[in-house]
C-alpha cells in the first residue's frame, strides 16, 4: 500500500498557486496493476513524481514499505557526461543492486546500444537514451513500476521487446500505469484510479472505471 496523508501539491505561477492536490488522504492498494486515468493536466505525471519521490508534496506525507521505481523510460538521473556503462553502474549502486557486474551486463544486453554503451550519453539519440533508462529501470528488482507512456520507447522492434518485458514484470511485481491507450491499459491493468479535480478514486473494476472516465 502507498499511503498519502493530507497531501497538498501546487506549482506557483503568475496566476497564483496552481493546486494539483489539496489536502488529499488516499491509499493506493498493493497487489493490483493500476491504470491512472485523467484528462490532460489532471496531475497524472505530478502524482508519479510524488510517488517516485522525485518531487515532494508542499504539505503532507507519502509513505510506502514498497520499493518504487522512478517513472520507467524517463531519463531522470542519467548523466550526459558519463557513458552508458558508467551510468548503469551508478544507477545500480544508488538503487542498492548487489551484483553490479551482472546488472551491467543485463542492462547492456537489454538496451542493445552496441559499442555506444561505452560512449558518453550526450552522444546518444533520444531513443537511445530512453532505451538505456528503460533497461536500467527494468533490471532493478522494484516492487512497483511506474509506467508513464513507457511503451512508446524506441523503434518498433524495441517497443515490442519493452512491452514483453513489462508484461513479464506485471506478473511478478505491480505496475501503476499512465497511458492514453485504452487497449494498452486493458493489457496491463486490472483496476484503475481516476484523478479528477484534485481527487483520486480507486476502482476495482477496470471496465467500470473506463466507462466512468469516458463520461468526464
Ligand atoms: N513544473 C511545473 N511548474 C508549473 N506547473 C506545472 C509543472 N508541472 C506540471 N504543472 C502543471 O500541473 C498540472 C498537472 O500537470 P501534469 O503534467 O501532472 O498533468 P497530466 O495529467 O500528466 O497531463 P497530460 O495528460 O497532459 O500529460 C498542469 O496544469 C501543469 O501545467
Amino acid at each position: 500500500m502507498i499511503k498519502l496523508t493530507n497531501v497538498t501539491k501546487y506549482y506557483p505561477s503568475k496566476l497564483g498557486n496552481q493546486y494539483i492536490l489539496k489536502n488529499l488522504s488516499f491509499e493506493i492498494p498493493s497487489n493490483h496493476n493500476i491504470a491512472i486515468l485523467g484528462r490532460n493536466g489532471a496531475g497524472k505525471s505530478t502524482l508519479f513524481r510524488l510517488l517516485a519521490s522525485s518531487e515532494y508534496p508542499n504539505k503532507g506525507s507519502i509513505e510506502s514499505s514498497h520499493n518504487i521505481s522512478w517513472p520507467v523510460a524517463l531519463a531522470t538521473g542519467i548523466h550526459p557526461q558519463m557513458t552508458g556503462r558508467e551510468n548503469t553502474r551508478f544507477i545500480g549502486r544508488v538503487n542498492g543492486v548487489s551484483d553490479l557486474d551482472e546488472y551491467e551486463l543485463s542492462v547492456r544486453d537489454f538496451a542493445e546500444l552496441g559499442q555506444k554503451y561505452d560512449l558518453p550519453v550526450k552522444t546518444y539519440s533520444s531513443g537511445m537514451r530512453s532505451r538505456l533508462a528503460f533497461a536500467c529501470c527494468m533490471t532493478v528488482g522494484f516492487d512497483i513500476y511506474l509506467i508513464d507512456e513507457a511503451t512508446s520507447v524506441g523503434d518498433p522492434k524495441f517497443k515490442r521487446k519493452a512491452k514483453a518485458a513489462l508484461l513479464d514484470k506485471s506478473k511478478q511485481a505491480n505496475v501503476i500505469m499512465v497511458s492514453h491507450d485504452t487497449e494498452e491499459i486493458r493489457q496491463f491493468c486490472d483496476s484503475a484510479i481516476i484523478i479528477h479535480k484534485g481527487q483520486l478514486e480507486f476502482y476495482n473494476d477496470l471496465e467500470y472505471a473506463i466507462e466512468e472516465y469516458e463520461k468526464l
